[in-house]
Order: structure tokens, then C-alpha cells, then sequence
């Protein structure tokens, strides 16, 4: 049952912006008549200003670095409806739908705080595009997210009033312009009233539901690497004793905490790591008394990770339930307040963050990887992790590595921030500090591509070094025996994807020529993507997250 979404100006939470935008629920407007004579009021502010030649920027003056030219009450339409004229000026590839959309149901959202001056039924048009499934064509290059996204926006914009055929849709799946789609659905074209040009574009809208699905995915994907982990340390025969609580409470970082208590939970019953909760720690011959960094220092490594996410999650939802345009009305004062919420900081700030977690996070599984395939470091695991080593030509992951080699720096790369760049003196030096966070959100959303194939990667080295420590351990293949019930759920599942049933016989992989990997890295990132039993297989972990990262 896909239950409808409705706006109130308040309260969305970032699942519901991902369901709406992928998941297609149905979506409204509240009824409640405060909220909505809020609105009413508000344009008649604007109407009351416009009649009266009251000076209210950007109704009765020019935009932005023009803010000085006096416009008539004559002219007061006319400049918001130039203002689409102008800013048609998009570049680059077209934005994932899913993206559009987020835009447009935040755009509204926005609108139903009613201080912004726009009437109702343009921000109706909105709900009626989203439930209809059309969605305006916007392009990835445009804005720097100062005086919002205006460029963007006004793609959006130009399509729902049908302002020109210039202004192109996807139609459920049908690439038309704007007029058409007005006439199939029914509606009239429409021109914008004072301020109602200001309402639409001077926002963040489309960098902030960029941002919430690149949020939602990152959270799965973090979610995934814990997990992966949990399979690399048992294959490693790592031990729990690194989470211990004792050593946690004693740095009790609020996501170190948790990750080393998430951690106990991932690998307990598991028959394959060591169990020294108890304070055990024998000497091992040939090897070190403790694990590696990469194994005992995983919630410290993590923990920071973790805490940003929840600090980025946070903000993320004040901006989804914010005003952010210029001049803002309350209606109750019969005052307008001119100032600055379209400038989308926190989202460029956060979405640079959350590009270097994720960068972190690669890096982290990166050295995991190389040590399951060292025989130096993998207590005992064959080279490469080749599964039959009586065939000597096999040679297990070893090509699998170097495409991972070629991806993990990519991530640490994106992890470059964005916002620091462009001092500018754009629109005549009025937008002379800016975002970037338009540019930063698109870049991270490259960055959840990147890791999806990443992650697909680290899971098949999970997955088989836990075959071979089985068969080390019992003398069989299956997995599901020996590991700890919550990654035998994440293993059962990534078998299924791939094709290749669980054995006593086989591991995952026996001989090189059996199996063509790109194949399996691709039914992994299709099932990730998709929602599909990989993320369902996490799902324990992915509710304990929510005790951290807030996202209802
Ligand atoms: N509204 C922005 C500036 C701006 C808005 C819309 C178009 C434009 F060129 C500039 C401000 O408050 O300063």
C-alpha cells in the first residue's frame, strides 16, 4: 500500500521525499485552513504591496544585483515572468527524475509555509505534475546554490505554467514539451503574478532533494559496509574483543559507541571470528596477539563517519521543512523580511562531507581487501583467495582487486569539497558568497554510483574469504554453518543475486572460469539499487541506524 504523502510546510522527513520521488506514493496538500488562508494572505500582501508601489524587493525593484531599478505596478507581472526568460540558461545532461522530483514535491513543501506569496494552485500544479508522473527536463549545470537553485527552478518552473515548448517534460516515460503536457493533463498555461517568480526560483529545492536521496542510498550503503565488514573479519578470524563495551565507554563517542556495539551484534554466534569477550588473548603463534587496525580500530575509524551522517541527516531536514526564498511575508505582522535562506550552505557543506565519508568508507574496505588476499596477513587464506589451488593457473580475485584499486581512489577524490571554490562576484557581486551546494550534491550523488560498484566489489571478497575460512574450519563450504545468523542473512541473500547456490562442495568461486565476475558486480548493484534482498538482508542493521541517523 503506498500510503499519500501530505505537505504541511512542516514535518517531512527524508523517507517520505524518497518515497514520493522513487517510489511514486501519492501526493497532497493539507486541508488544514490556517495553513492555507496563511497562503492566501500572503499573496494578497503581495497584491496590497504591488497596488500601493510599496518598495518590497524583487516586486517592486529589480532582481539581485538590480535591486536598485524601481518596477511599476504595471510591470510587477512581467518581471517575474522575464525572470524565466533569463534564467533558461541550463547546461549538461538532464537530472535523474527521481531528482525532479524530490525538487518539486520540496519546492512545494516550501510554499506551504505561506510566506512566500504564491498562489495556490501553482503550488496544486505541483502535486498534480508528481502524481501524474510528469516531471520537467532539468539539467545538471546551473546553479551555485546562493541565491538558491534559480536555474534549475525555473526549468521546473517554465514546464508547469507552460510558459514555452522550449521548456521539455518526460511524461511517463515520454519525452514532449510543456504545452502538450498541460493539454493531456487538462490544465491551463499560466503567468506569474508579482513575487510569484521569486517564490518558485529563489530556492534550494532541487540541491536538497538531490540530497535526500543521495542520503537515503548512503545509508544503505554505510549499512552494507558494516556488514561486509562482519564478513571480512570472520573470514580474516578476526575478534570480538576489539568492541568490547569496557573500552568504549571510556571514549564514548556517540558513534563509536554504537558501531562497537553494532559490531558485537554482526559477528555474534559467528563459528569463525574469535570470541574473547572474556578478556582472552593467547599467544598465537606466528601471528600478532591483537588484529590490525583495520579490524580493531573499526568503530574509531567509523565512528566519525557514523556522527557526521547523523549532523548532515539533521540539517538536511531542516532545509526539507524550510522557507527558502526572498523577501519572506508574515502575514500576521503585515511585514515582508528581506535576507537570505536560499543560500544552500548547510547542503554544500553537508553533501562535501558526505562525498569524504564515503571516500573514508572505501578506503577502510580498500585495506580490508588487501589483507584477505595476502597470505602474509590472512591467517592462512590461499593468495588471492583462489578457491582451487590444485589448478594452477587460477588466480582467484586477483583482477577483482585492481578494479577496485581503480575505484577506491576515484571516491577519495570526490571527496574534495566544493564550497571552498568560487569566491564569486556572480550576478554583479550581490551573490558574492555562494554555496556551490547544487554542484556538491551532484557530485555526490556520482559518488553513490561509484560506491554502489564499490561496495559490489567488497562483498564478493567478503563472501569468499568466509568459504574458504569454513572449509579451514570444518572442511566444507557452506557458510551459512559457521557465520553469525545477521551475515549469513547478507551471504544467503548476494548468492541468490549472483547465481550461485550455497555448496558443502564449492566455494563461491573454484575455478576462474566458471564465472564471469563483472556479471555478479552487476546483478549486486542492480539489486542495491533496486531495493532488492541485498539492502533487505541488512535490515536489522538499517533500523538500529535510525537510533543515530534520524531520517523519519
Ligand atoms: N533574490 C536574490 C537574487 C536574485 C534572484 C532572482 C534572480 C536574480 F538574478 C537574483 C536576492 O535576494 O538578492
Amino acid at each position: 500500500m503506498r500510503h499519500q504523502v501530505t505537505l504541511t510546510g512542516t514535518g517531512l522527513t527524508i523517507e517520505d521525499v524518497v518515497r514520493v520521488a522513487r517510489h511514486h506514493h501519492p501526493v497532497g496538500l493539507t486541508d488544514n485552513p490556517t495553513i492555507l488562508q496563511r497562503i492566501e494572505d500572503s499573496c494578497a500582501y503581495i497584491n496590497d504591496a504591488v497596488k500601493a508601489s510599496k518598495p518590497v524587493y524583487g516586486v517592486t525593484t529589480g532582481f539581485g544585483g538590480m535591486a536598485d531599478v524601481v518596477i511599476s505596478s504595471e510591470e510587477a507581472a512581467d518581471l517575474q515572468n522575464n525572470a524565466i526568460w533569463y534564467h533558461k540558461t541550463g547546461a549538461g545532461k538532464l537530472l535523474p527524475l527521481a531528482d525532479v522530483r524530490a525538487a518539486m514535491l520540496l519546492r512545494a513543501n516550501s510554499h506551504m509555509r505561506g510566506v512566500s506569496g504564491i498562489r495556490l494552485e501553482i503550488i496544486q500544479r505541483m502535486m498534480t505534475f508528481l502524481n501524474a508522473n510528469v516531471t520537467p527536463h532539468v539539467r545538471e549545470f546551473g546553479s551555485i546554490g546562493a541565491s538558491g537553485d534559480l536555474v534549475p527552478l525555473i526549468s521546473i518552473t517554465g514546464a508547469l505554467l507552460g510558459t514555452d515548448p522550449a521548456f521539455r517534460v518526460d511524461f511517463d516515460g515520454e519525452d514532449i514539451d510543456c504545452l502538450e503536457a498541460l493539454e493531456r493533463l487538462n490544465l491551463p498555461r499560466l503567468q506569474l503574478l508579482p513575487k510569484e517568480g521569486l517564490a518558485m526560483m529563489n530556492g534550494t529545492s532541487v540541491m536538497t532533494g538531490i540530497a535526500s536521496n543521495v542520503l537515503h542510498d548512503a545509508r544503505i550503503l554505510l549499512g552494507l559496509a558494516l556488514n561486509i565488514h562482519g564478513l571480512m573479519i570472520q573470514g580474516l578470524q578476526g575478534t570480538n574483543q576489539s568492541f568490547h563495551p569496557f573500552i568504549h565507554q571510556h571514549k564514548a563517542h556517540t558513534g563509536q559507541v554504537w558501531a562497537a556495539d553494532h559490531m558485537l551484534q554482526i559477528l555474534e554466534g559467528s563459528a569463525l571470528s574469535r570470541d574473547e569477550l572474556d578478556g582472552r588473548h593467547e599467544y598465537r603463534e606466528g601471528d600478532l596477539i591483537q588484529d590490525r587496525y583495520s579490524l580493531r580500530c573499526l568503530p574509531q575509524f567509523l565512528g566519525p563517519i557514523i556522527d557526521g551522517m547523523a549532523y548532515i541527516t539533521h540539517h538536511l531536514r531542516v532545509e526539507i521543512n524550510s522557507a527558502n526564498d526572498n523577501p519572506l511575508i508574515n502575514t500576521e505582522d503585515g511585514a515582508s523580511y528581506h535576507g537570505g535562506n536560499f543560500l544552500g550552505q548547510y547542503i554544500g557543506v553537508g553533501m562535501d562531507q558526505l562525498r569524504y565519508y564515503m571516500g573514508l568508507m572505501a578506503k577502510h574496505l580498500d585495506v580490508q581487501i588487501a589483507l584477505l588476499v595476502s597470505p602474509q596477513f590472512n591467517n592462512g587464506l590461499s593468495a588471492s583467495l583462489v578457491g582451487n589451488t590444485d589448478r594452477k593457473v587460477n588466480m582467484g580475485l586477483k583482477g577483482l582487486q585492481i578494479s577496485g584499486n581503480s575505484i577506491m581512489p576515484i571516491l577519495g577524490f570526490l571527496g574534495n569539497s566544493l564550497a571552498d571554490r568560487f569566491p564569486t562576484h556572480a550576478e554583479q557581486f550581490n551573490q558574492n558568497i555562494n554555496s556551490q551546494g547544487f554542484g556538491s550534491a551532484n557530485l555526490a550523488r556520482q559518488t553513490i554510483e561509484t560506491l554502489q560498484q564499490y561496495i559490489a566489489i567488497a562483498l564478493i571478497f567478503g563472501v569468499q574469504a568466509v568459504d574458504l575460512r569454513t572449509f579451514k574450519r570444518t572442511g566444507h563450504y557452506n557458510a551459512v554453518e559457521t557465520l553469525s545468523p545477521m551475515t549469513a542473512k547478507l551471504y544467503s541473500a548476494m548468492r541468490e543475486v549472483v547465481g550461485k547456490p550455497i555448496s558443502h562442495e564449492r566455494p563461491y568461486i573454484w575455478n576462474d572460469n566458471e564465472q564471469a565476475l563483472e556479471q555478479h558486480i552487476s546483478a549486486i548493484v542492480s539489486d542495491i539499487t533496486n531495493d532488492g534482498i541485498i539492502p533487505q538482508a541488512i535490515q536489522e542493521t538499517l533500523d538500529s541506524l535510525r537510533s543515530i541517523i534520524v531520517f523519519a
